[in-house]
């Protein structure tokens, strides 16, 4: 329908291609570092091109879809993904090929909650035997299941938690019922439309006893019609800010009845007489949350913002806008150091965080192997870092996504740049799997209670806490001294809030006043804390990969660069504590501008060094080649609106004006 509009020869394609040109390190290998080995980048693009050029994944660009085309093609390609491209034993988050996998999938996609939180939850909260009824069930997709944990009236507080499971001995069944229109679960992922089980955690109740949030197996749709079963209700949420193609659901549950055996009874268990057993602690109950705090970060906060930072960096390389210099020809914009503080930065903590969780994740799964041998504790620090650090990830890479977004100008606005369909991919990272101030709140509550004790009693990644303020020798800009400065301030604001929680309390104020009162302060310490944690596993990185020089010196001064961001954006707080002086921070923030300006020519080889693929960003600013321009005009005339060349609906709404103006504007031409 449109005439094609094409130049003979893209200027923006050969000014991308000048960037490549000059940037001054080998690109791939930045790539396997990011990767983890060449081996492993190897395996990740065999994965991601199966994906690619499978003809059953192919389908039209998101943003020229509605609701329903999204959901039906996320769920056709997604049921097709788990029984033909996925390994039949699944896939462990926090591996490797977990990884690779969630590169490779499409755009969209759901069924994923089943995946990364369904099945993880089979394998910890149930017996070998219900592990060996259930998880050949799940892994096949036979059975689908949602996490069904959060509720219409409670989501942070879960002892608050209002569905019950009643143990009936005469039948050796749960009875499950959400009592009130508030106890509905809601929000659960996959579970309005797709789920035909969920995991609910629900109250147990024995004999009129309460025991607590239990785990329980409870089938919500028939296997051979899907329609859900008596007593069930449930269907799709509504649409939400994103995340079109899945259906968060809601459920009410009235008198539905489920056998005994589907309690999962590993941690505790309800025998025939309904004899109450506890066989370990409570808090693992908490253990799942644990594992996609520490599971979820890198693929749905940080690949996100490195898919942001690509788009606006390959795109701010091409736009041109405005001079430098007086009569010279117009410059790109990422060329304005003002740009370059934009998204540089940006940059920075898509690479502080992503090798910050690879620490965490060991760190997990040491956890996960000590529990198995009944050694719990660990879990406090594991939990109390997982929780600050999912919250700092998804707080991070949220605000740089927006800024990325807002850093393309008017196109950054348009569904066809990529960035309003990630930042609604982001956002919800900020809530979901624990809001973040709750879960701030809940490391804060961690480290008040380490302020108290012995340095030896603490685990060594905590017992700076307790111990002397350490001396900057040199310069406020090595990386040696970056750590001490952020350790400083930590161990400050933990032990500042902790004193003042002492004396409110002293002073015979209840505990849960001086928790609220104390909150803000308890907030601003824990992220200090987990920011000490994220540029220390940062600069060991760095100091202990393997990789030639030029990437070295790139991933240093993108460390050097991620502290200093801080600090220049925080420096109020350094200041007040006392760990810098004015003259430190003049000189953060004369140094932070001369590494935009040496990080500059290589902006776009670092991106690059990402390797995503343009099907896998649908961006027509963030393309590899540059093209954006034409890409931009090929995208719109795909717009739904754009079918006919006159739309029927307008036509029929407006005709009435048009023709009015028709007559008046003839009855002047006549009258001339
Ligand atoms: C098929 C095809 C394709 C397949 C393809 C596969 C292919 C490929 C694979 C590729 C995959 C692709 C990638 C993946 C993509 C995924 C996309 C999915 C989209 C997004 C999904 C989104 C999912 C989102 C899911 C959700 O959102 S699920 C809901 C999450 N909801 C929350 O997180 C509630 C927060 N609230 C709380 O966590 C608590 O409620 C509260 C505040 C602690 C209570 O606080 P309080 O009342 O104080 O607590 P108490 O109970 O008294 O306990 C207090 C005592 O316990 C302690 N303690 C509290 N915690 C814990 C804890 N953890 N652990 C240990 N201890 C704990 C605490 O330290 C204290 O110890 P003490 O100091 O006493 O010693
Ligand atoms: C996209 C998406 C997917 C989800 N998927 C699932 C899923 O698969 N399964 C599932 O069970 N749930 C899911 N959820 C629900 C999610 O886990 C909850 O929304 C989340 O845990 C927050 O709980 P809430 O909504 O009750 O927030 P609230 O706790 O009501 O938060 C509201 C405000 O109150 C503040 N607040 C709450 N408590 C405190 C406190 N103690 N101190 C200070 N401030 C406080 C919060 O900081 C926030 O500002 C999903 C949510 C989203 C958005």
């Amino acid at each position: 329908m449109f005439s094609t509009v094409k130049d003979d020869m893209s200027i923006e394609s050969t000014l991308i291609s000048k960037e490549r040109k000059n940037a001054k390190f080998p690109v791939e290998e930045l790539t396997n570092v990011w990767d983890g080995g060449k081996e492993e980048t190897e395996l990740r693009r065999k994965i991601v091109k199966l994906f690619e050029d499978d003809p059953v994944l192919k389908s039209p660009p998101i943003c020229t879809m509605t609701r329903e085309e999204r959901f039906t093609k996320a769920t056709r390609k997604s049921a097709y993904i788990y029984r033909n491209l996925i390994p039949n034993n699944g896939l462990h988050p926090g591996s490797r090929e977990f990884e690779h996998f969630s590169r490779a999938m499409p755009i969209e996609n759901n069924l994923l909650v089943h995946m990364i939180a369904f099945i993880p939850c089979i394998k910890s909260f149930g017996s070998q035997e219900q592990v060996a009824k259930w998880l050949p069930l799940a892994l096949n997709l036979n059975i689908i299941g949602a996490y069904a944990q959060t509720e219409l009236g409670h989501g942070s507080f879960l002892r608050g938690i209002e569905t019950e499971a009643t143990f009936d001995k005469k039948t050796q069944e749960f009875v499950i019922n959400c009592p009130k229109v508030s106890s509905m679960k809601w929000w659960p992922g996959d579970m309005g439309l797709n789920a035909n089980h969920a995991l609910v955690m629900a109250n147990l109740i024995i004999d009129g006893k309460e025991y607590g949030m239990h785990a329980f197996i409870v089938q919500i749709r028939d296997l051979s019609t899907h329609m859900p079963l008596p007593g069930v209700t449930v269907g799709d949420i509504g649409s939400k800010m994103g995340f079109e193609a899945i259906d968060n659901g809601f459920l009410y549950m009235k008198n539905v009845r489920i056998p005994r055996e589907n309690l999962l009874n590993k941690n505790s268990e309800v025998k025939p007489d309904g004899t109450y057993v506890k066989k370990a602690s409570d808090r693992l109950m908490y253990g799942s949350m644990v594992n996609l705090r520490v599971n979820l970060p890198k693929s749905q906060a940080i690949d996100v913002l490195a898919k942001a930072c690509t788009i606006a960096i390959r795109y701010s390389a091409v736009r041109r806008q405005g001079l430098l210099n007086p009569g010279g020809a117009e410059v790109a914009v990422l060329d304005y150091t003002l740009q370059q503080h934009k998204l540089i930065p940006q940059l920075a903590t898509v690479y502080a965080t992503k090798f910050a969780g690879e620490g965490i994740i060991k760190k997990h799964q040491a956890f996960l192997q000590n529990m198995a041998k009944g050694n719990i504790s660990d879990l406090a620090e594991i939990h109390a870092l997982s929780a600050s650090f999912k919250a700092s990830v998804s707080e991070q890479c949220t605000e740089g996504v927006e800024v990325c977004r807002r850093a393309c100008g008017g196109h950054g606005y348009s569904q066809a740049s990529g960035l309003p369909f990630l930042l609604c991919k982001i956002t919800p990272s900020c809530t979901y799997e624990g809001e973040n101030t709750v879960l701030y709140l809940q490391t804060a509550r961690y480290l008040v209670k380490c302020a108290s004790k012995q340095a030896a009693d603490l685990p060594e990644s905590i017992a700076f806490l307790v111990q002397p303020i350490q001396d900057m020798k040199g310069s406020i800009t090595s990386l040696d001294n970056l750590i001490i400065c952020f350790k400083n301030s930590a161990a400050l604001c933990v032990q500042g809030v902790s004193k003042k929680v002492n004396e409110m309390s002293n002073k015979g104020l209840a505990m849960h006043e001086v928790w609220n009162k104390s909150s803000v302060q308890l907030v601003k310490s824990a992220k200090m804390y987990v920011m000490q944690y994220i540029i220390g596993a940062f600069v060991s990185f760095v100091t202990e990969v393997k990789c030639s020089e030029p990437i070295k010196e790139i991933l240093q001064d993108l460390c050097c660069l991620y502290g200093l961001h801080y600090i220049n954006t925080h420096s109020g707080e350094f200041l007040k504590l006392g760990v810098l002086s004015a003259h430190h921070c003049t000189l953060a923030e004369e140094t932070e501008i001369q590494l935009l300006e040496k990080l500059r020519p290589n902006a776009v080889g670092i991106v690059d060094a990402f390797d995503f693929t343009d099907s896998s960003m649908e961006s027509c600013l963030g393309a590899y080649d540059g093209n954006v321009y034409e890409r931009l005009f090929d995208m719109a005339k795909l717009s739904p609106l754009n079918k006919e060349k006159v739309h029927q609906e307008s036509y029929r709404h407006l005709r009435p004006f048009l023709l009015e103006g028709r007559d008046i504007l003839e009855g002047v031409k006549s009258k001339n």
